[in-house]
């Protein structure tokens, strides 16, 4: 695997918030996780993208160890993945240079001044990079629109298109569609199947079922910290082995009470409302 947690434990204080998860992602490949709310998603996004680091047991890159890198390496490496998080985050400027944001930042001063100096001359050309990652999210008309007069759904598309404009080995998305109209979603769930073609690898984290399966090369459920299991889409969601994915299947889980009593052997059941 490009990217792989070995038996990581992360917590925080006194609360164990994943326990023993071992997963990983290739290139290439769209890997989603679900599961309810407070399971521990948005920590295993934090600890693979080396934003922390665990407890106990290994993220590794390319083989190697992450945490036993120094600071300077373990920057190099966190240069190859983006991130996007369930607000996009955009500043008052163009929409190119709010895609241009990651690959000025890598940038040295020298180019960065430069940039910095024909952007407020007006002079600034919009990059390959960029126009091929707006092209990529269907917004290469708007490269010059001020980004904070986009709609919700064009806002997070700009922020996916910041994200591969550093043209990053992995990417990961927090819930990046949940605020979407099924048409935005659809567009982003497209750049995203784009971005795998190209190589890229993935990471998903969703409450969307129907997401994880149209997207997904596997799915892992997680659930009180816990991965209960992974695999791909058809069988996680049609012949589960662990009755509680059938459960999360069923629509039967929503909450992550588990997680609060630390009692994995048996699972709350919550019913969605009859209304
Ligand atoms: N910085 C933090 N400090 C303390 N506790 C935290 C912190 N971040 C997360 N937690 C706790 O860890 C648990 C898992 O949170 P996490 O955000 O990973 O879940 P999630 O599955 O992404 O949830 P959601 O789907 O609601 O975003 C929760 O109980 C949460 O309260």
């Amino acid at each position: 695997m490009m990217l792989e947690a070995t038996d990581v434990f992360v917590g925080y204080g006194d609360e164990t918030v994943l326990r023993d998860v071992s997963l990983g992602v290739d290139a290439g490949e769209v890997l989603t996780v679900v599961g309810p709310s407070g399971t521990g998603k948005t920590t295993l996004l934090r600890l693979l993208s080396a934003f922390r680091p665990p407890e106990s047991g290994t993220v590794a890159w390319e083989g190697t160890d992450l945490w036993s890198l120094s600071e300077e390496e373990r920057l190099a490496v966190r240069r190859r993945m983006s991130m996007v998080f369930q607000e996009p985050s955009l500043f008052n400027a163009p929409v190119h240079r709010n895609v241009s944001y990651g690959r000025r930042v890598r940038q040295s001063w020298r180019t960065r001044l430069g940039s910095e100096l024909r952007g407020l001359v007006g002079r600034e050309s919009v990059s390959d990079p960029v126009r091929t990652a707006l092209d990529a999210v269907g917004l290469a008309d708007k490269a010059d629109q001020n980004a904070l007069s986009l709609s919700g759904g064009e806002a997070q598309r700009v922020a996916f298109a910041r994200a591969l404009a550093v043209d990053p080995d992995v990417i990961f998305l927090d819930e990046p569609t949940s605020n979407l109209d099924p048409r935005n979603t659809a567009l982003l769930e497209e750049a995203i199947r784009q971005a795998r073609r190209r190589g890229v690898g993935v990471v998903v984290a969703t409450h969307d079922m129907h997401q994880a399966e149209r997207l997904s090369d596997r799915v892992g459920f997680i659930y009180g910290g816990e991965l209960v299991e992974v695999g791909p889409p058809e069988r996680l969601f049609e012949n589960p082995d662990d009755p509680r994915t059938a459960q999360f299947v069923a629509g039967e889980l929503l909450y992550d009470e588990e997680a609060d009593d630390g009692d994995s052997e048996r699972p709350p059941v919550e019913q969605y409302p009859s209304t």
